[in-house]
């Protein structure tokens, strides 16, 4: 593959980089297993993240994805190798960097207002500035209207825009994202991937996003992390030189369509160009 690209385990971590938010070198991973002794389920990772990147980490079950993302989000740390964020060692959680699940976890005794207003409260605005945020992030998703409603009075699809928003309203520097969409229709799928690159192009958040869907990764992703199993590792880092927003047909989604589709094997022999 011409765009494949690789950091390499030797490529020099550079400390001072601010623009680098993260940097992981040599990076594995083992959990302990029921038997006793530990199983390997990350090998040896090497990643930079840029500023401002979208970034979607794609690969089959089990090859460690949401390993990957929660060490970045610093939820575990590393068995070895060196992992830093804008330059630093990770100590702790970065209260800048916050998750979407695909269960979006709302709060369902919380109105759609209340629930996007709680974190920004907890950083110690005020209720009024709160609720302020809160419906200026609602009106972002288009969901003003529904800000007196209870989470369970809305569909799946809205329910995950309020997640958005509320991850929104914090004005967090990273989101990370674990297979926030892979529960909705197809319909609604596509829909909320528009509206992610919109904010995404309006807010310049860094995203790291988590998917096992190869349309969903290079439709999204300016660079793609493609992951294998046993044990979990990166077996290319392919970035995505497409003008966004782009068509599903165009001839460069197709192109980064069909590689990735080939990186996992999964093109027949007798397949013509671009047939996926
Ligand atoms: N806390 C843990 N303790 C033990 N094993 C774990 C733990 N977390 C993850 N694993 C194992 O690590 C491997 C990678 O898991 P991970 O969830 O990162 O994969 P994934 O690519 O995100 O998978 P999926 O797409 O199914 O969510 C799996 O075999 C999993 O069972």
């Amino acid at each position: 593959m011409n765009n494949v690209k690789k950091v390499s385990p030797e490529a020099e971590l550079d400390p001072r980089s601010r623009d680098l938010v993260f940097q992981m070198r040599g990076v594995s991973k083992s959990f302990p297993t029921p038997e006793g002794p530990l199983r390997l389920v990350l090998d040896d990772v090497n990643l930079d993240i840029q500023q401002g990147e979208f970034v979607c980490l794609l690969g089959p079950s089990g090859c460690g994805k949401t390993t990957v993302m929660n060490l970045l989000a610093r939820f575990i740390t590393p068995t070895s190798g060196t992992l830093l964020v804008h330059g630093e060692p990770l100590v702790a959680p970065n209260p800048k960097h916050v998750t979407i699940f695909q269960e979006h976890g709302l709060f369902p005794w919380r109105t759609v207002i209340d629930n996007v207003a709680f974190g920004v409260q907890a950083q110690g605005a005020s209720k009024s500035d709160a609720r302020e945020k809160a419906i200026k992030y609602l009106e972002l998703v288009g969901l003003q209207e529904v800000a007196t409603l209870f989470p369970h009075q809305l569909s799946g699809g809205m329910r995950q825009r309020v997640a958005i928003a509320r991850a929104l309203a914090v004005e967090p520097e990273v989101i990370f994202m674990d297979e926030p969409f892979s529960a909705l229709d197809a319909f609604t799928r596509y829909r909320l991937q528009d509206e992610m690159l919109r904010i995404w192009q309006d807010q310049k958040t860094t995203i790291i996003f988590v998917t096992h869907d190869i349309d969903e990764a290079v439709y999204l992703g300016q660079k793609v992390v493609v992951m294998a199993p046993n044990p979990g590792r990166i077996e290319m880092v392919l970035p995505m030189n497409i003008a966004r927003p782009c068509e599903r047909t165009d001839s460069q989604f197709l192109y980064y369509r069909r590689e990735i589709f080939k990186a996992f094997q999964l093109v027949h022999e007798w397949a013509p160009e671009y047939a996926i």
